[in-house]
């Protein structure tokens, strides 16, 4: 498979690594918003850039009829355009907050334990997310798709960073050294707690994940997420 790395920082160097041991040949290695022809007539972009140039770079590789896994975050007020424009353009498009397997089962055990939770009424939740002190967005991406799951299984209804009130969901995103990524979840009643936490030890997890997300897709079309890919 013909890979183009969109954003060569921290996560495609690893991506770049890993899918070379995976037999991928990377045809384009970019810091920089692509052009038709720095693209390389790949097969598949993986897009882990910065939250003001994904969208842009999404565009564009849509436009020049190459499928993405993005995994960008902090700019998804913009995602029902791109989802629009795969649609039409009918190239592939996946975006995941969080690529490891490991924070893919977190989701869908929260998604349940909310589900439980409401139905005794005596537990109120709150997300707590601990990041390197580089990350440019707050919160992390992971937390807002953890909160959103609780959402739609719970009493809640929208999720706000810090205090919150009535049916807000609180985050708390806490920026420190260079932890990888962290994120917990407090179950709290009047008498007791149950908190259920993901450490990520390092990034292996995240790339290695988007590399598997880039395989699945090749032969697909439409808009997927994580849960597809894994069949969760
Ligand atoms: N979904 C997931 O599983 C994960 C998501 N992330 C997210 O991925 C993103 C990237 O993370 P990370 O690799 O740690 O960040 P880095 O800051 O280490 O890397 C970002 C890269 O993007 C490059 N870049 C800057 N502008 C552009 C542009 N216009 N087009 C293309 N590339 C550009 C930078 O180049 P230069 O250095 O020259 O500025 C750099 O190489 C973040 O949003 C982060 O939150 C991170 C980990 C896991
Ligand atoms: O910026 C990061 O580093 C990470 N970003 C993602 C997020 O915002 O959830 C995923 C992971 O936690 C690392």
């Amino acid at each position: 498979m013909k890979i183009a790395l969109v954003g060569y920082g921290k996560m495609g160097k690893i991506i770049d690594e890993i899918s070379q041991n995976r037999g991928h040949n990377v045809v384009a290695r970019l810091r920089e918003t692509p052009t038709s022809e720095n693209l390389n007539v790949a097969d598949v972009a993986i897009e882990f850039s910065n939250p003001e140039a994904a969208f842009e770079n999404i565009k564009i590789c849509l436009e020049n009829h190459i499928p993405v896994i993005c995994g960008t975050t902090g700019w998804l007020d913009k995602k029902p355009e791109i989802e629009k424009l795969a649609l039409e353009n009918n190239i592939s498009f996946l975006y995941g907050s969080n690529f490891s397997l490991g924070v893919n089962l977190f989701f869908a055990l929260n998604e349940n334990l909310a589900k439980l939770m409401s139905k005794t009424n005596e537990y109120s939740v709150q997300l707590e997310e601990i990041h390197h002190i580089h990350k440019k967005d707050a919160p992390s991406g992971t937390a807002i798709s953890i909160a959103e799951g609780i959402i739609e299984n719970s009493k809640y209804e929208a999720w706000k960073l810090d205090e919150t009130k009535d049916k807000e969901l609180g985050i708390f995103a806490i920026r420190e050294n260079e932890v990888p990524g962290t994120h917990s979840v407090f179950y709290r009643s009047e008498v007791d707690e149950i908190e259920i936490k993901h450490t990520a030890y390092n990034r292996n997890g995240f790339a290695l994940g988007a590399v598997i997300a880039a395989e699945w897709i090749v032969d697909k079309k439409g808009i997927f997420s994580m849960k597809d890919v894994l069949g969760l």
